[in-house]
């Protein structure tokens, strides 16, 4: 027998977008409005790990870091109807980007660099990619990023709206995704 095809409404939603952007927020929030489980792939590296990712970055590296991240998202990407939300450089690896793009419905939650510098502050502490960087530094890190999010299914831009608004946003997107897919198989 061959590979079951889903559904758009049976597939995975995993967010993608740059670090602080609030895909674990809206993942979170979206999954409670929709009923329906949610996992982000961060919280299960620092369970694993027992850890934070502060300090698996500077016990393990980031290739650990890195590791573990590709085989959470591989193996969570053969469930369904799960809102999953991934850290942002996950889309840097290809075997990644390809199991979410064919597998799961890619949702980019999209921040202008103006917006984003705003929240530079709250996210250094817990973010060791930012750590020791310029802001230059960041800026150009924020852009060369956006070619990876770039391949998405869905996108929603996050910027200056309550965490309330973004996911009421995302969720009627995905409610008309959900529905033109059912209209084109039924047809
Ligand atoms: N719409 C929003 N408005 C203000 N702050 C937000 C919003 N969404 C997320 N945040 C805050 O920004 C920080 C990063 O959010 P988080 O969900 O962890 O982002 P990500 O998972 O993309 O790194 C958190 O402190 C969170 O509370
Ligand atoms: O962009 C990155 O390389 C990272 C993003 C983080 O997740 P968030 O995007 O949820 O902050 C976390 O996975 C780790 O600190 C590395
Ligand atoms: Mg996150």
């Amino acid at each position: 027998m061959g590979e079951q095809t889903l559904s758009a409404r049976e597939k995975n939603v995993v967010f993608i977008g740059f670090m602080g952007v609030g895909k674990t927020t809206i993942g979170e929030l979206v999954a409670e409005k929709l009923s329906r489980s949610f996992t982000d792939i961060d919280e299960e590296i620092v369970k694993e790990f027992n850890m934070t990712i502060p300090e698996i970055f500077e016990k393990h590296g980031e290739k650990a870091f890195r590791e573990k991240e590709k085989e959470l998202t591989l193996g969570i990407c053969k469930e369904k109807r799960k809102i999953i939300s991934i850290g942002g450089g996950a889309f840097t690896q290809k075997e990644i980007r390809d199991i979410c793009l064919s597998t799961t419905i890619v949702y980019f939650l999209e921040m202008s660099w103006e917006s984003w510098k705003k929240r530079i502050d709250i996210l250094l502490e817990s973010r060791p990619i930012l750590q020791g960087k310029s802001e230059d530094d960041i800026e150009k890190l924020f852009y060369d990023r956006q070619i990876n999010y770039n391949q998405h299914h869905l996108k929603y831009n996050a910027d200056e709206q309550t965490e309330e608004e973004i996911a009421e946003k995302v969720i009627e997107s995905l409610k008309i995704a959900w529905e033109q897919d059912e209209e084109a198989n039924n047809k």
